[in-house]
């Protein structure tokens, strides 16, 4: 195995820490519903200008644990989130939380493209409006930088008016991603962005993700390993509700240290 220098990691966007600071943080999550215990004990921190991948089988809690990040998991009846949700410092998990201010701060992109049954720009300019943005130049600002943002203009800016329906599935996802960014989020969530899109559209959504992630934290939850191993500083490996290993990603994929993890790894399960 070679080893690879400090500045050649710097220079590297994926599978190397690249920064110290933590802007989000869990300390012992627990996660129930109703009497099952679906994630146990997981503590794990996220950091700025990188992209962490949440990996594992199906049914060992990767979205659970990523809806508890920005207190989704609320949305769901029975549903109950034990332990500390540090949002810069500040924990979030408690009843006073404001979930309307929490969400601009810690956006989520969805695995099925989910835009509103609005027009293009309708779709980018509806949140901060209810957010008290006003003034048509401000907003016409923020579409084109969103749009810019999730490599989108290009292909919309002369059809901005028009349904957001009317955009294939990989745009209509790029568009979501542009709603999002329009929040100014310090973290986005992914839950498996691309599993609805054809491979240039993942190719242009993973572009999309090393494009954004300078200043905030990106997590994505992904069934496509390599995929993972394309766009992550660091990846953690759930197995049947622990999360089982976590390190940088190139460790991770190379040298994992848990039989599990190398058995998930070598298509032993999926
Ligand atoms: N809304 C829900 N109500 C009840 N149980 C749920 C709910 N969502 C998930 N679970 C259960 O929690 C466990 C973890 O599910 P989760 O969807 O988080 O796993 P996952 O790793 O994201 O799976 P997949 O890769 O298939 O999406 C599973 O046992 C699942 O059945």
């Amino acid at each position: 195995m070679t080893s690879v220098s400090s500045s050649e990691k710097r220079n590297r966007v994926s599978g190397f820490a690249i920064s110290d600071e933590v802007v989000l943080e869990t300390k012992d999550v627990n996660v129930y519903y109703g009497n099952h215990h679906a994630l146990h004990d997981t503590s794990l921190a996220f950091h700025k200008d990188e992209i962490t991948a949440l990996i594992g089988p199906s049914g060992c809690g990767k979205s659970t644990f990523l809806r508890s990040l920005n207190l989704m998991n609320r949305e769901i009846r029975g549903c109950r989130v034990d332990g500390e949700i540090e949002y810069r410092g500040h924990n979030i998990n408690t009843p006073s939380e404001n979930l309307y201010e929490l969400r601009k701060s810690i956006g989520m992109v969805f695995q099925q493209p989910n835009p509103f049954h609005m027009s293009i720009y309708d779709n980018i300019t509806f949140a901060p409006r209810r957010h008290g943005v006003r003034g048509k130049d401000v907003l016409d600002q923020m579409v084109e930088e969103s749009l810019r943002g999730a490599a989108l203009w290009d292909e919309v800016k002369d059809k901005l008016d028009k349904s957001a329906f009317a955009l294939s599935g990989g745009q209509q996802q790029r568009l979501c991603i542009a709603r999002t960014l329009a929040m100014h989020p310090d973290v986005i969530l992914f839950d498996e962005p691309c599993s609805a899109l054809d491979p240039i559209s993942t190719l242009a959504i993973e572009d999309l993700m090393r494009n954004v992630v300078k200043g905030r934290a990106i997590v994505i939850v992904t069934h496509n390993m390599e995929q993972a191993s394309r766009v992550s500083n660091r990846t953690a490996f759930f197995y049947m509700g622990d999360m089982v290993e976590y390190g940088e990603t190139e460790q991770i994929f190379q040298r994992p240290n848990d039989a599990r993890l190398n058995d998930y790894l070598t298509g032993m399960f999926s």
